[in-house]
């Protein structure tokens, strides 16, 4: 049977947490919906202690009875579970550092003394009636045994849930996977992993936390979220399909317009190259690759873009070839001249080096017809074969191509 794997998606908590992004509380109320709609099932919707503008916003969004878990995010204060309280949320995640250097030099805390904390503010919690997981704020450089001992804790103060982050972004999928697998097997409760990207490598290390046995897993849409951001919900949730192994829940082919509102809510541009979403993730220019997958889309495409809602695009370039070429003509109602097609090649390959561009449908259409009708003119001449000889020049010195 197939294993679910929860995802909580805090875009609108650790994602907001990005330098300069404020969501409206009508942008929250609506990435709210669109996460739900796209079968995302927990939402970690902001800081209620930031005040009463932010636990306004949560009211909002909890008058929605969106079919999802509402979470939010606290210190292990009375002051952050009151405010938690007054928002109208169902759960908490409450959090305390769980490293020593952080305990030291946030709170002047030892390890006995976070576990009393926790074994408090825990039960406190729980007594309100409040859904609770723990946060462990930089346990990856947190001592192992001090982590165990905060499951165990939590476990017993009535939190249903361990969540480990690694804050700062330091771990790599063989530590992450090492760190959960020797956590999991002693953990009575739910444990979630929390990446970071730092390194570029918080998506693959969530797939290793879930492979290692964690059953929840924190993302944002885009992965936004504190400095290189955290794991990005379109990635985790379409490697997840690819790779089967466990079930996300996510509607896939939500991802693409989820990603496009909340980075024009995040006044963020999205990389070209992002994963699953960017606009150039299933383009093609290379002429290899064109000829290949026009006769096996397998070739080159590792990841169906159907999956996702999306549809490959052939554009023509600098390293397009004369199948590609071929392509796009016929797509337009023209057949390539198999006599002029080493010269189109050079030419188009000219044009997108000296515009720097990729050549629209239109802009190869007209380039062609010219080549055409300059043709004409030297077999109007009698010359076919100085065509030939041109187009063959072209090809070997294609810097003197006029
Ligand atoms: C890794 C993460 O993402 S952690 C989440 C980060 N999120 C945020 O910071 C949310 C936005 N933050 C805020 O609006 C504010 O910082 C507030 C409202 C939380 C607190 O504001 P202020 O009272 O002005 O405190 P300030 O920001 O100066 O410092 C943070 C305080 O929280 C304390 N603190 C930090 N983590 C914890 C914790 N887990 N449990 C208890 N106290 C904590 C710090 O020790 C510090 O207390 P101090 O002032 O006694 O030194
Ligand atoms: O303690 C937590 O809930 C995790 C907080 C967080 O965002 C992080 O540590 O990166």
């Amino acid at each position: 049977m197939t294993r679910h794997v929860s995802l909580n998606d805090t875009t609108l908590r650790d994602g907001e947490q990005a330098p300069g992004v404020a969501f409206t509380t009508t942008e929250k109320l609506e990435i709210a919906e669109s996460l739900a709609a796209a079968g995302v099932t927990e939402i970690e919707i902001g800081t209620p202690v930031m005040g009463v503008d932010e636990i306004e916003t949560i009211r909002a969004v909890v008058a929605r009875r969106l079919p999802v878990r509402l979470m939010a995010w606290c210190r292990m204060t009375s002051l952050d579970l009151d405010a938690a309280i007054e928002s109208g949320v169902q759960a908490v995640n409450l959090s305390l550092p769980a490293s020593d250097i952080q305990l030291a030099a946030k709170l002047g805390l030892d390890k006995a003394g976070a576990l009393q904390v926790i074994d408090d503010m825990v039960r406190r919690a729980a007594a309100a009636g409040f859904f609770v997981a723990v946060g462990c704020e930089d346990a990856s450089r947190a001592n192992r045994d001090h982590l165990a001992r905060v499951i165990e804790t939590a476990a017993r103060a009535g939190a249903s849930r361990v969540r480990l982050a690694d804050t700062v972004g330091v771990l790599d999928p063989f530590s992450t996977f090492e760190l959960v697998a020797q956590l999991v097997v002693q953990s009575p409760i739910d444990l979630e992993f929390h990446a970071h990207n730092d390194l570029g490598l918080a998506g693959a290390n969530t797939l290793a936390a879930i492979r290692a046995g964690a059953r929840h897993a924190s993302v944002t849409v885009l992965g936004l979220g504190e400095r290189a951001g955290n794991a990005a919900l379109e990635e985790v949730a379409a490697a997840m399909a690819v790779f089967g192994g466990a079930d996300t829940g996510i509607e896939l082919t939500a991802l693409p317009g989820l990603a496009a509102e909340v980075a024009w809510a995040a006044r963020r541009q999205t990389a070209a190259t992002k994963p699953v979403v960017g606009a150039d993730v299933f383009t093609h220019e290379s002429g290899i690759h064109v000829a290949g997958l026009l006769k096996d889309s397998r070739t080159y495409q590792g990841l169906d873009p159907a999956l996702v809602g999306r549809c490959r695009r052939i554009v023509i370039g600098k390293h397009s070839g004369a199948t590609a070429i071929a392509h796009v003509l016929s797509e337009s109602g023209r057949d390539l001249d198999p006599d002029l097609a080493a010269a189109m090649v050079a030419r188009v390959r000219r044009e997108a080096a000296e515009t720097k561009s990729t050549l629209t449908a239109t802009q190869l259409v007209e380039l062609y017809d010219k080549m055409c009708s300059e043709a004409s003119v030297f077999e109007l001449c009698g010359s076919r074969s100085a065509v030939r000889a041109r187009a063959k020049a072209t090809v070997l010195r294609p810097g003197r191509m006029q």
